[in-house]
């Protein structure tokens, strides 16, 4: 994501759309909150820490003309219902609000241009955290992997969906201990689940294959043969919100590949910066899961149910990794604040 930034306050932002990849790499402007909210609903930009990011973007876009408390509370209201699961976009809504009521409304233009100010300041400075984050998840996760690497063998990870930098800022989450690992010579190789219905493996194929991590794109249903098989020394995805119990929300599927994981020993790590656990969920049976359009699923008039995220219990979680470092999901209360 890239700010065009004409003064302290911008004027718009501009995306890579990801609905185009991998076939074209497409950058769309955004330059009104309707269009945020578009892009999100849309998953022209999709994955939890950059839903939120860009929603902190959109707060500020939907304050350009007017920064008045109602225009805030509607700008935050149509931005949270844009995606209901990822909880990134929530916490970074309560955020901007949170930062932005300290500062009184008004009705003058000196008024309006602090908010302006203070809004583009508490976005760029989420989407910088967003960065560091993913830079310490690496590290932890670097030892994470180094800990499981087979002795004289090429370590084998397997991962579902896009957790990668498309999803993020910068670096990704679960693929960050990934890419830090192939920085660091630790010969790495990654089975990419194709995720249906959105196909967004195409999109985690796309960015190893442009970091020059050796990686082979699979077919779903093929994740349990290979984990049987024993060519998966680890799993590791992202998350779009965890419960306090280490419930965890993620991509359609990926329970399924917990399932198999535990059925066969093979450890599944959850990567996630803070921002995704939400300690107010008790377990992931409160947790909200977004029902998408059948349209996506192609099938014509054919009856369709189409969950975006399915949740894998906790107990089928070996650890979360986040910035602090990595914990069992027994441990998981340590990082309430
Ligand atoms: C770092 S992204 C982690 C998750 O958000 C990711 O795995 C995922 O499920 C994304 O779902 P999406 O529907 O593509 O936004």
């Amino acid at each position: 994501m890239v700010e065009d930034r004409a003064s302290n306050a911008g004027n718009s932002i501009l995306i890579l759309d990801q609905t185009r990849l991998p076939q074209v790499a497409v950058q769309v402007r955004l330059n009104t909150v309707d269009d945020v909210a578009h892009a999100i609903r849309s998953m022209q930009v999709r994955g939890a820490p950059l839903i939120g990011v860009t929603a902190a973007y959109g707060v500020a876009l939907g304050l350009k003309h007017d920064a008045s408390d109602s225009q805030l509370a509607q700008v935050v209201d149509m931005l949270a219902a844009t995606r209901p699961t990822a909880v990134n976009l929530h916490w970074a809504l309560a955020r901007m609000q949170r930062v932005l009521q300290k500062f009184p409304q008004g009705c003058n233009a000196l008024a309006l241009g602090t908010r302006r100010e203070v809004a583009w300041h508490e976005a760029r400075a989420i989407a910088a955290e967003d960065v560091a984050t993913n830079v310490a998840i690496g590290e932890h996760g670097l030892r994470i992997l180094t800990m499981h690497k087979p002795k004289d063998a090429v370590l084998q990870i397997m991962t579902h969906c896009n957790a990668g930098r498309l999803a993020t800022v910068a670096h990704g989450t679960a693929l960050a201990p990934v890419y830090a690992a192939h920085a660091a010579g630790i010969p790495v190789h990654v089975w990419v689940s194709e995720t249906r219905p959105r196909n967004q493996g195409l999109l985690t194929a796309w960015e190893l294959a442009e970091a020059g991590v050796p990686h082979t794109l699979i077919a779903d249903n093929a994740a349990g043969l290979l984990i049987m098989q024993g060519k998966v020394d680890l799993l590791i995805v992202g998350a779009d919100r965890i419960a306090a119990n280490g419930d965890t929300a993620n991509k359609i599927g990926t329970y399924l590949k917990a399932l198999a994981a535990q059925a066969h020993g093979v450890p599944f790590y959850v990567a996630a910066p803070l921002s995704t656990i939400d300690f107010s969920c008790p377990t992931g049976y409160a947790i909200c899961i977004e029902e998408r359009a059948a349209a996506e699923l192609g099938a014509g008039d054919v009856p369709v149910v189409n969950p975006a995220f399915d949740i894998t219990p906790a107990h089928l979680i070996t650890g979360i990794l986040s910035e602090n470092g990595v914990v069992s999901v027994e441990e998981l209360a340590q990082w309430k604040s």
